[in-house]
């Protein structure tokens, strides 16, 4: 292809250094919803030469990355966090190909769709019941509490491991890594991302201790991804193996070394890319119940009409709850955990809609803009259920909010049933309300704080029983 055609439209840039100072480094996703309203729905913009393109509709993110999935499909090259610390072997950032396509299928295998995730119900619950119990008895702790749970039912589903206690040695890992991988990833953080020659530099060359850095974030992804596959191998040599997502692969005939070490790499990924996006999902929804007592009400009252107060909801019921299925809608649409989902990388130069995307730009979705854009949604800033429900329901935030294409999140429906459970039995044990402090009421407002897994920013909120009897439901729990 020529580049006869225009790129799509973006701020002008300035020589060399392109448009990095037009473009926010935390929260981007907002200027590009504003650029959205001057350039419309299809931008793009340069940093030092890396050519970025934004994509601000869901039609479009269909047409591009769905569609054309065949050039679309790569991730960008990271050099401080792929080539040097490890990182590539992982899915999410593995390039397009056939090891990919392996990884993927895996995926599909175990967890890929709702009927799947049946046989991971009996974790999805245990886990979550310990959560309610974990909650009454330190109603303070919530950020901790869900965080354990999300911890626990991705290392639970990916090796059968069971998390111990508050302090677990995996769970201690498994948050260092990720705090290094977030720490690499950081935009500008590492100048050999924008100078990959840089990579060939020794150790001791002065200003190379990037080196030493990669080396040892290396060594704690080995150790942690190592140990978890031995864990499973262990067990199951011992015959003591729970089902898994890793024992059941490894369960299978026939299976070569390059199997094992895709099965190992792909376990990996779920913890990495599972675990700290669901603990967002689940804190913004203790926001939205603190700030929306009249949604909580709503949902309490289709619960007691459908399941009755003498025992807790399972995952089993959610077809019968209608309220809370589109109460768990909008968690996923209200605070956007991936505001701009994963960039995809291109391997062609294409020609969309007039428009020239070179090969090797940078694709970003702008889920966020997406989710909060008043032609899919009426009012999108507020926490409204009933949006999904009536003849008219708007679009199904779970169609945006885990990405497009042939990169979209394989781990959907595990996230899918963790927040939907974690809904149902608190909504059924626990009233939230605003917490209250010498005498007067803390409101908290919803802020996406920044970063490409976006938290809510930490709020208070008091978590109490809604009953006597649901307090005893929560107590007759078996012990774990
Ligand atoms: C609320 C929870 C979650 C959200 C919002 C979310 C969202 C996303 C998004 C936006 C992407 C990028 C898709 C793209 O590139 O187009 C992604 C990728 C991914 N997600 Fe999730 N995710 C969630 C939970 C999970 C869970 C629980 C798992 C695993 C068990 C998981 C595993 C992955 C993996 C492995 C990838 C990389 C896929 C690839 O590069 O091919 N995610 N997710």
């Amino acid at each position: 292809l020529k580049p006869s055609k225009p790129l799509p439209p973006g701020p002008r840039p300035l020589p060399i250094v392109g448009n990095i100072f037009n473009v926010p480094i935390d929260k981007s996703w907002f200027a590009f919803s504003d650029w959205q309203k001057k350039y419309g729905d299809l931008l793009s913009f340069h940093i030092l030469g890396r050519r970025f393109i934004v994509i601000n509709s869901a039609e479009l993110a269909i047409d591009i990355l769905d569609k054309k999935g065949a050039i679309y499909s790569d991730r960008p090259r990271l050099t401080m966090a792929g080539d040097l610390a490890g990182w590539k072997d992982t899915l999410i950032l593995l390039g397009y190909g056939e090891t990919l396509r392996k990884y993927r299928r895996y995926f599909h295998r175990l967890i890929g769709s709702r009927a799947l995730m049946q046989n991971f119900h009996p974790v999805e619950e245990r886990l979550t019941y310990r959560f309610l119990q974990d909650i009454l008895k330190n109603p303070n702790d919530l950020s901790t509490h869900i965080r354990k749970t999300a911890d626990s039912i991705i290392l639970s589903i990916s090796y059968g491991y069971d998390v111990q206690g508050d302090h677990d040695p995996w769970v201690k890992m498994a948050d260092n890594l990720l705090s290094q991988f977030s720490e690499m990833t950081v935009a500008g953080a590492y100048l050999v991302d924008f100078l990959p020659f840089l990579k060939h530099v020794p150790e001791w060359v002065p200003g190379a201790s990037f080196q030493k850095t990669a080396k040892e974030y290396k060594a704690t992804l080995y150790q942690a991804v190592d140990g978890l596959h031995q864990f499973v191998k262990d067990q199951m040599a011992a015959g003591i193996a729970p089902f898994s997502f890793v024992s059941s692969l490894l369960g299978e005939a026939n299976l070569s070394g390059n199997d094992e070490h895709a099965i190992k790499w792909s376990a990996a990924a779920m913890y990495s890319a599972g675990a700290e996006t669901t603990v967002s999902a689940l804190y913004s929804f203790f926001l939205a119940m603190t700030l929306h007592p009249e949604t909580q009400k709503a949902a309490q009252a289709e619960i007691d009409a459908v399941i009755g107060s003498d025992r807790l909801p399972t995952l089993a019921d959610r077809a019968a709850l209608p309220y809370v299925e589109a109460l768990s809608k909008e968690v996923m649409r209200w605070h956007t955990v991936a505001p701009l989902s994963i960039p995809h990388a291109s391997t062609k130069d294409d020609i969309h809609n007039g428009y020239l995307i070179p090969k090797g730009s940078y694709v970003l979705v702008n889920i966020w803009g997406i989710l909060h854009n008043k032609q899919n949604y009426s009012e999108p800033d507020l926490f409204k259920p009933e949006r999904f429900l009536g003849d008219h329901p708007e679009l199904d935030p779970r169609t945006v909010a885990f990405g497009y294409g042939r990169r979209i999140c394989p781990g959907m429906h595990l996230a899918d049933a963790s927040i939907f459970i974690t809904c149902v039995t608190t909504l059924a044990v626990f009233n939230v309300t605003k917490s209250v402090e010498n005498g007067v009421e803390i409101v908290p407002t919803l802020e996406g704080l920044a970063g490409a897994i976006s938290h809510p920013a930490p709020f208070k909120c008091s978590i109490t029983p809604r009953s006597p009897e649901a307090e005893a439901l929560i107590h007759e729990i078996p012990a774990h």
